[in-house]
Parts: structure tokens; sequence; C-alpha cells
């Protein structure tokens, strides 16, 4: 995964992205070690998923929490939730390091923060997860349908990334039918293999691929897809690339090598640096839909199982974002600024605006 190495103090680090608090979990009973993130609790109580990963070093998983509940305090002010942006981490392998006892115990540290950040799955965990979380704290979401909660919200994150590629196409190509198109899904997990499915319903050339070679066979497999090598994905002459793994891969490096004309995948952080990355992308005419947007699907599928939402109005609030891309796309050509700074501008407009109204009781 590249990673920003980061030389700042971590009091630094947390000025820079402009966090209110992060909560080191330690817990050597169950060999638990977390990170919470809380970013900005402007919007509401602070949102975020909770992903397992085996980082290299505590500076690469601290590095990965603030960028990610950075994000999510602009996808909720964007997709118009009433919620802050958080996240959290948990060092580990997930296939090999995560039992009962250790997601009860990270339940304990969410307990503790008293509604203040509120949590659902990611890479590394699942339903399951969020219920163990879930005996121990209310403050979780996506929790199985058959315990009353919406259960893994990774079908309608993919039902709103398939939008926002829509919404792309749509501005590259003058029509938002995906017929004959080819998109390159790198990471094909819980939403990767949505994804796949719905643009094999749409008759679209898949290219697939993963770490995990066994996932790629058998997805590739049951839905027609081409199985391709990770290392050679950047090589492929494709019109889309759909990173849905982790963050990072579209960096100095990776864009002058890419051959195709847009970006849209579920990955969070998919610029490795979003200011000089989102301009490189601006000068070359690829379109970068930015993935806090694009990838909302999830979120709202968790703020529904909060207020009480249907499913049928979840899926319109998750159709809307290729309204939403199409407004990002149109401000970006009319100032001439990157897809990125054009969605930043409308999610800070937003927190500003709100903040206004939090001013008198
Ligand atoms: N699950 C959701 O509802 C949701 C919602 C919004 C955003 N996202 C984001 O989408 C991404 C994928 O989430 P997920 O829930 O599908 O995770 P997942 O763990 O189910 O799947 C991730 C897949 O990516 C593969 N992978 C990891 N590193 C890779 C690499 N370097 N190259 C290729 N493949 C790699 C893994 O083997 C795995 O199959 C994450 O960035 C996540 O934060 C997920």
């Amino acid at each position: 995964m590249p990673v920003q190495p980061s030389t700042q103090s971590i009091f630094n680090q947390l000025d820079t992205f402009g966090h209110k608090k992060v909560v080191f979990c330690s817990d050597p009973d169950t060999n638990l070690k977390a990170i919470i993130a809380i970013h900005d609790t402007t919007l509401g109580p602070a949102f975020g998923s909770t992903r397992m990963w085996p980082y290299k070093t505590e500076g690469d998983a601290l590095n990965d929490v603030l960028r990610l509940s950075k994000s999510m305090t602009y996808k909720c002010a964007i997709a118009g939730l009433n919620m802050g942006g958080g996240y959290s981490v948990i060092i580990g392998d997930s296939r090999k390091d995560k039992n009962e006892a250790m997601m009860r115990k990270f339940g304990r540290f969410v307990k503790n923060l008293n509604g203040e950040f509120i949590t659902s799955e990611d890479m590394g965990t699942n339903p399951r997860d969020m219920e163990y979380i879930r005996m121990e704290t209310e403050h979780v979401t996506g929790i199985p349908e058959s315990l009353g909660g919406s259960g893994d919200p990774s079908p309608i994150a993919a039902q709103g990334v398939f939008m926002g590629i829509k919404a792309c196409v749509k501005e590259q190509f003058g029509s938002d039918s995906l017929t004959g198109k080819s998109v390159i899904v790198q990471g094909i997990g819980h939403v990767g293999e949505h994804l796949v499915r719905l643009l094999r319903d749409e008759n679209v050339k898949v290219y697939a691929s993963d770490i995990n070679e066994d996932r790629v066979r058998q997805i590739s497999k049951k839905f027609g897809a081409e199985a391709v090598s990770n290392n050679s994905i950047f090589d492929i002459d494709a019109d889309i690339y759909a990173p849905c793994a982790m963050g990072g891969t579209v960096n100095a490096q990776t864009i002058n090598k890419l051959k195709c004309s847009i970006i849209a995948g579920s990955a969070n952080n998919q610029l490795l640096d979003e200011a000089k990355d989102g301009e490189l992308l601006l000068e070359k005419g690829i379109l970068f839909a930015p993935d806090y947007v694009i990838n909302a699907g999830g979120i709202i599928n968790c703020y529904s199982e909060l207020m009480g939402f249907s499913k049928k109005r979840t899926l319109q609030l998750t159709e809307n974002i290729y309204e939403a891309t199409r407004n990002i796309l149109k401000l970006s050509k009319l100032e001439n600024i990157s897809t990125i700074e054009a969605a930043n501008k409308i999610a800070e407009k937003r927190i500003t605006d709100i903040k206004k109204v939090k001013s008198s009781y």
C-alpha cells in the first residue's frame, strides 16, 4: 500500500489534517491494537468504518486512519448526511488475528466515546464483527439484517460507484451507456465483486485483479471477467480504472502509465497526494471521480439504519450520486480546477453553512 511517510510529530500530524481527537486503544489480553480518529463533528457524531489490516508500521496505521477519517468528514458533508467524520483501524491480519474477544473489546472502546463515534464494516471486517461490537455498544451499524440492522453495506456502495462511473462516462463519451466500454477492477472483495456484477450485467468488458489469486479466478469465472495480474493492470488499455482495494494507487508514477480516461472506484483516498495528483490528472485530461463522492452508498446505507429509512429511500439517495458527480465535473470544468478540489469546495461550503446554523442554541 503506498503511504506518504510522515516525519511530523503526532500532534503536528493532527494539526495538519485538522483532527479533533485520536484514541489509541491497546488491550494485551485480546491483542487489540487499534486507533480511532475523530476528524470533525460539526455536522453530527463522527461516522466511520473499522478497517483491519496488517500495517507494516504503527506510523502507516496512523497515517491511514487520519486520511480515512478526514475523507469521511467530506463524504458525509457532500452526501447531505448529518454526520461528521471519523474512522478506526485495527492493526492485524483479519484472517488470522481476529476473534470475538478482540472485536468486543474494541466495541468497549467505541462505547467509551459515548456516541461521539459510530462505526461500521470495512476491509477486514464484516457484519459478524459488527454484531460482536453491538454486544458492547449501540454505536455501530451494518449489523446483520436478521438482528434488525441493514447488513453488509457493500452492495449499495457498489451501486453508488456504478452511478459515478456512468456520470463520468457521460462526460467523456457523451452518453452514460456503458455498452462497449472496458473497466479494470482492482480489488474484488466485497464492493469489487458487486461492481463486477453490475458492470457485466451491462455487458462491459471487465478486467479483474486482486492480490488474492484464488479470488480472481473464482470471480472471473462467475461473472465472465478476464483475470489479470495485479502487476499488469497499468499496462492494460481500458476506458476506466476502478480502484477497489487500498488507497494511494493513483500517484505520479501510476498516472504516467495509465491508459484510461476515467478513474472511478470504491477505494478510499485513491490519490496519494490530493493536490498534486488531482492537478496532474486535470492536465492529462483523465477524469477522476472523487472517491468519497461515489463510494458514499455504503455510509448512506448505514445512516439509513440509524434513521430508520426504507431500502427504497436508501437506493434513491445512492442514485443521487450520479447528479452529485455531474455537478462536481461541471464545477471542475467551469473553474478549471481538479475534480477533487471541486468536490472539496462543495463539501466545505456545507460544513461552513451548517456551522452558522449551530452557532446558536
Ligand atoms: N465495504 C463498503 O461498504 C465500502 C464502502 C465505501 C468504500 N469502501 C472502500 O472500498 C475498498 C474495498 O472495500 P471492501 O469492503 O470491498 O474490502 P474487502 O476487504 O472486502 O476487499 C478488498 C479486496 O482488495 C484486495 N486487495 C488488497 N490489496 C490489494 C492490492 N494492493 N491490489 C489488489 N487487490 C488488493 C483484497 O485481497 C480484497 O479481495 C476499501 O478502500 C474500502 O474502504 C468500502
